[in-house]
């Protein structure tokens, strides 16, 4: 069982996930940023690395992409980042990213290393699921790995049930079908489509993504799932400005869990 797994049965609710875009704002935060989101609280993380095409994404989560690959990010470098994570990080680590970078590093070699550096698991929005299962699923399965797929309203049952038996860690539902950092969709459409999803009794937690970005919408997505991911929202507060913006990250959270920061 990984890290991953291994939280999902010990926690059901409230599970905040926070993205953030690895080499942003500097070439070399990655740990640092991961090791204060867990002091923070955070449950798990997901570290994306970067490409100069990601179409899911919206702007703030492409411009820190952007700096990120003109500070030098690669998929090489961020492993050689990750080399000491586990020394300083125990909390679930997913990477996300696009399919074009992994088949350049070769997706073997990417799953192998991402064992060897201690992730649990990998989320591909633009990977197709019968590319996953033909190509990849040894890959993912043999290095312990779990593929998160994402659902969006517009997935029909039968691939929500497909996507169910090929997961081992959680199923992302997209909040709607824009990209990351569009304002949360409170329709009741929205909300129908979480209850349809919850009422199918899958064997996978799931996890709502897209526009959470305070205490009300991440109380909101916990209603209907097992928690929340938090993406442009936190990437925005991260600036090497000059102001130490690991200092921004323990308010981050707490006002995300509506603490305040005493009761941390
Ligand atoms: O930025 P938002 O709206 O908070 O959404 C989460 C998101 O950032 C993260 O999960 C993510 C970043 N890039 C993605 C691409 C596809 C799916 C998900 C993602």
């Amino acid at each position: 069982m990984n890290r991953l797994q291994k939280l999902f049965q010990e926690k059901k609710e409230n599970i905040l996930s926070i993205y953030f875009t690895a080499g942003y704002p500097e070439l070399d935060a990655t740990l640092r940023i991961a090791e204060k989101l867990e002091a923070a609280g955070a449950d798990f993380l997901e570290i994306g690395f970067p490409y100069s095409d990601p179409v899911a994404d919206g702007p703030v989560i492409q411009a820190s992409s952007q700096r990120a690959l003109e500070n030098g990010m690669t998929v090489k470098v961020l492993f050689e980042q990750l080399k000491d994570l586990r020394k300083r990080v125990n909390i679930p680590i997913l990477l996300m990213g696009y399919v074009n970078p992994m088949i350049q590093y070769g997706v073997k070699e990417f799953c192998t290393k991402a064992r060897e550096v201690g992730v649990d698991g990998i989320i591909v929005p633009d990977l197709p699921m019968y590319e996953y299962e033909e190509l990849y699923k040894n890959d993912f399965l043999d290095n312990g790995l779990s593929n998160i797929f994402i659902v969006t309203p517009q997935t029909s049952e039968e691939r929500i049930r497909k996507i169910d038996d090929l997961s081992s860690g959680f199923i992302y539902l997209l909040s709607s079908s824009a990209t990351t950092g569009s304002a949360l969709d409170v329709s009741d459409k929205i909300t129908s489509y979480y209850e349809r999803v919850k009422s199918m009794n899958l064997k996978n937690p799931l996890i709502i993504g897209f526009g959470i970005s305070d205490n009300q919408s991440f109380m909101r997505a916990s209603k209907y799932a097992n928690g929340a991911i938090v993406g442009s929202a936190f990437v925005k507060t991260l600036k090497a400005d000059g102001s130490d913006y690991l200092s921004h990250i323990d308010g981050f959270i707490n006002n995300i869990r509506s603490r305040n920061a005493s009761s941390n």
